[in-house]
């Protein structure tokens, strides 16, 4: 499609006379030299405030080089490996030019800070919105200004403690995942995988009423041969699973490709966007009539007190705009569900290669809650309770810390402004960041500082969160700032409980993955962080 268009660019060009082209050059020739002014104009203003513009790290003019390298990075899942060698060459705060634009990337917390909360009102969140329409369309997670506090001001009752706090809700489905894991004890399984499976049910159990129960299929994604089969199946349930995870796959892309996103967008895009909506509309229709009838009959507050809590229902009862209704769900269900499973896959991945932490957070939920549910004299599994078993909250934070679900991210300036510190020969004045132009922030990258979290940054070690320390924009899995993360204590809880069942059920975990290249995993680092080779162990009981 871009060979295409600049194949008909060159044509056009060729078919003009010639005043007319030196008139065009004359005047692209005027927009860079009034461009250039403009510049100098606004750094010299921001000069006298101290601020001063980055130099362009990248190793060609128009940062073109540094496209391709980061491109075959991500292919390569090397992206985190090759954001850390830039940051190690060029500092906390450097700047860039990829593809000719300018960008900032930080990994000092005061930038941040200022990024996401004291200087929220100078940020965007960019090309985001256009990346993810056909699949989110208007939602929390992709809008801005007034639609997004207005989604936000909608959805975050929604996210009470007493609404998120309610764990009976998963245990069908780690039970569904213990059941996986025991068909099988002598062998090693993809635990990552079946990790994305247990929360795409539990997440449409939760906003929908009803779960997709791709876990009690025999079959993986992969022997799902034609979407459209599937959709057509039973009741769509596996059709919706397969095409929701193939359109998050094409938006990831979409979202990396920039101003560019437009580029991707192929037919089987279309369908399983299409497959998505209809599997959606269909629990919206459904619980609007139910609404209604309770209306008409009066008895609104019975259906409210006498069923169990589901985020759909309790949603109408705000909105009855079926597209609102659509599009905030399926925000959720993508802002929640891959970092969640990302979480639980990682947390997996590190016990399996430290024995001492895996029984000694075994020995404290065994204390705790024994070892079954409902185990007499222990204590049930709950929300409070899960809060309290400190080892386990520690392991979770380290975790995060190492590997937090979504490693990096960006915002865009609306208006010239500056980030505070990374300027100057000393790296402490302020910096200028043009309108338009992005910051990318790496919390993974930060999370590793070693002038932050100590000589052993690198090391997986729960311990030093009983130390006294008190990380604040230093430690960043959910954000911060007004779009601080609506799901923390949903995410949180059911990331505990599922940890405890399993270490309740069983009682030996084995790392069965291959060797890997420097002793580092390799990470898929597309919307969230996931093991690019999975997660394979030998969980059992001896
Ligand atoms: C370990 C699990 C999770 C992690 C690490 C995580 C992390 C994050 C982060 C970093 C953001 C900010 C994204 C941005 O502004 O660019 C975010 C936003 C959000 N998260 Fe989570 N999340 C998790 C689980 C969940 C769950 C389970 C839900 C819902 C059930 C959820 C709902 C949301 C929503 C609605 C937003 C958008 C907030 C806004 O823009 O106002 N998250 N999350």
């Amino acid at each position: 499609m871009a060979y295409y268009a600049l194949d008909q660019s060159i044509v056009v060009l060729k078919t003009m006379n010639k005043p007319v082209l030196i008139v065009l050059s004359a005047l692209f020739l005027c927009y860079l030299l009034i461009r250039r002014i403009n510049s100098i104009v606004v750094e010299r203003q921001f000069a006298k405030r101290g601020a001063v513009r980055l130099p362009s790290r990248s190793e060609d003019w128009l940062g073109i080089r540094q496209f391709f390298s980061l491109f075959r990075a991500l292919r390569n899942d090397k992206y985190l490996d090759v954001a850390q060698w830039y940051h190690n060459e060029y500092g906390t705060t450097f700047g860039a030019k990829v593809l000719g634009e300018m960008i900032t990337n930080t990994i000092d917390p005061e930038n941040i800070k200022a990024v996401l909360a004291t200087q929220f009102n100078d940020f965007d969140l960019g090309s985001r919105y256009e990346a993810f329409y056909p699949l989110l369309g208007d939602g929390i997670f992709t809008l801005d200004h007034q639609g997004w506090s207005r989604s936000r001001a909608l959805l975050r009752p929604q996210f009470s403690r007493q609404q998120v706090s309610d764990v009976s809700k998963l245990e069908p489905h780690v039970h569904n995942l213990i059941a996986c894991l025991s068909r099988t004890p002598t062998e090693s399984v993809d635990i990552q995988e079946l990790f994305y499976k247990l929360t795409m049910d539990s997440a449409t159990e939760f906003l929908f009423g009803e779960s997709v129960n791709s876990l009690k299929l025999t079959s993986t994604v992969e022997d799902i041969p034609e979407i459209n089969r599937t959709a057509a199946s039973s009741d769509g349930k596996q059709g919706f699973a397969y095409a929701f995870n193939y359109s998050q796959e094409v938006v990831s892309f979409r979202v990396l490709l920039q101003s560019w996103y437009w580029l991707m967008n192929p037919k089987k895009f279309r369908e399983s966007n299409a497959i998505v909506h209809r599997f959606v509309d269909d629990y919206v229709d459904k619980a609007l009539r139910h609404l209604r009838q309770s209306l008409e009959t009066k008895k609104d507050d019975e259906v409210v007190q006498s069923e169990r809590y589901v985020f759909l229902d309790a949603l109408v009862e705000e909105t009855q705009n079926p597209k609102i209704l659509r599009d905030q769900l399926l925000n959720i269900l993508l802002a929640g569900r891959d970092t969640t499973a990302g979480l639980l896959s990682w947390i997996f991945y590190l016990l399996a290669r430290h024995p001492r932490v895996f029984e000694k957070l075994r020995t404290e939920i065994i204390d705790t809650f024994g070892d079954s549910l409902n185990s007499p004299g222990k204590k049930p599994i709950n929300f409070e309770t899960l809060k309290h078993a400190t080892y386990l909250r520690h392991v979770l934070n380290e975790v995060l810390r190492l590997y937090p679900s979504v490693p990096q991210n960006f915002r865009v300036a609306n208006k010239d402004t500056t980030l505070p510190r990374g300027g100057g020969a000393d790296g402490m004045s302020p910096v200028l960041v043009r309108k338009g132009e992005k910051v990318f922030y790496t919390v993974w990258l930060m999370h590793r500082r070693r002038d932050l979290f100590g000589d052993d940054a690198e090391v997986f070690r729960p311990e030093r969160w009983a130390e006294g320390n008190t990380w604040m924009w230093e430690y960043l899995p959910f954000n911060g700032g007004p779009r601080i993360c609506l799901g923390q204590q949903y995410a949180l809880t059911e990331a505990g409980y599922t940890v405890v069942r399993l270490l309740q059920e069983f009682d030996t975990l084995e790392n069965r993955d291959l060797p890997e290249e420097d002793g580092v995993p390799s990470k898929r680092a597309l919307l969230t962080m996931s093991n690019a080779n999975g997660v394979h162990v030998r969980l059992y009981k001896k």
